[in-house]
């Protein structure tokens, strides 16, 4: 069985407006998407890697990852306008893999459980198509109109806040993205895609600590 992961660092970080893509930005001695890789890379589960990144830093991250000894890198492939188009670029390189997870490069709170456990529940039942790891929301949240006025309040025993990895079965993750393309949706993570074709994912409670690094107060978590 193929296990390929891929992470996605191709954003341009306007949202923490360092001046340079915020999966460079170094926690721990090493840049973020560094740290993620790290603990990608030391699952023994884990077959291969695909990175995903900007054209004009593809090789400063080859040469970060071989610095840092990240053994699982198949290749560094060129990312696109959204995240979407990235994770698409990627798709293209998994070859036969069977189970494909979409990592975020800029979580570096990644623990291995969540990789571990979204794997045995895919094997285990073989009616599910992915796993997504997620948090129950803690807010009540507020649907609006484009006035700011509240149309609903959707039950919150109901409401789970997506995180990465998300993991899926190869086939219908590639099926999903290719149909979502033809459609033109564009959606905000890799579950939208596949839920929109009737796929079956499940939610796994992941960590509150698990953030994707996106404006400066997420600073403070590093
Ligand atoms: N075209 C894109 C956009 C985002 N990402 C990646 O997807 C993850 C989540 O995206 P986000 O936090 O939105 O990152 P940015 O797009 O860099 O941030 P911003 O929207 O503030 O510019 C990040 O690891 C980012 O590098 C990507 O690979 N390709
Ligand atoms: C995939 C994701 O991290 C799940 O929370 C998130 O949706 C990415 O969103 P962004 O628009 O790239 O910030």
């Amino acid at each position: 069985m193929k296990y390929t992961f891929i992470v996605a660092a191709a954003g341009s970080g306007k949202r923490m407006g360092l001046g340079y893509p915020k999966q460079f930005l170094e926690y721990q001695g090493k840049p973020i998407f560094i740290k993620t890789l790290e603990k990608i890379d030391q699952n023994p589960r884990v077959t291969d890697i695909i990175v995903v990144t900007n054209k004009e830093y593809t090789e400063k991250v080859e040469k970060l990852c071989e610095k840092y000894r990240i053994k699982k890198i198949k290749c560094v492939v060129q990312g696109g306008k959204e995240r979407q188009d990235s994770i698409q670029n990627a798709l293209e390189k998994t070859g036969n893999s069977e189970i494909i997870a979409v990592q975020d490069g800029v979580r570096p709170f990644i623990e291995n459980r969540f990789i571990e456990d979204s794997y045995r529940i895919l094997e285990k039942n073989c009616d599910v198509d992915g796993v997504v790891i997620g948090v129950p929301v803690k807010d009540t949240i507020k649907l609006v109109d484009k006035d700011g006025f509240i149309t609903s309040t959707p039950d919150r025993s109901l409401l789970m806040a997506a995180q990465t990895p998300q993991v899926f079965r190869g086939e219908i993750l590639k099926k999903a993205y290719s149909d979502a393309s033809k459609s033109n949706y564009l959606g905000t993570d890799d579950s939208s895609l596949v839920e929109r074709i009737n796929g079956k994912v499940i939610v796994l409670e992941g960590s509150y600590n698990n953030i994707k690094i996106t404006t400066q107060e997420d600073l403070k978590y590093l």
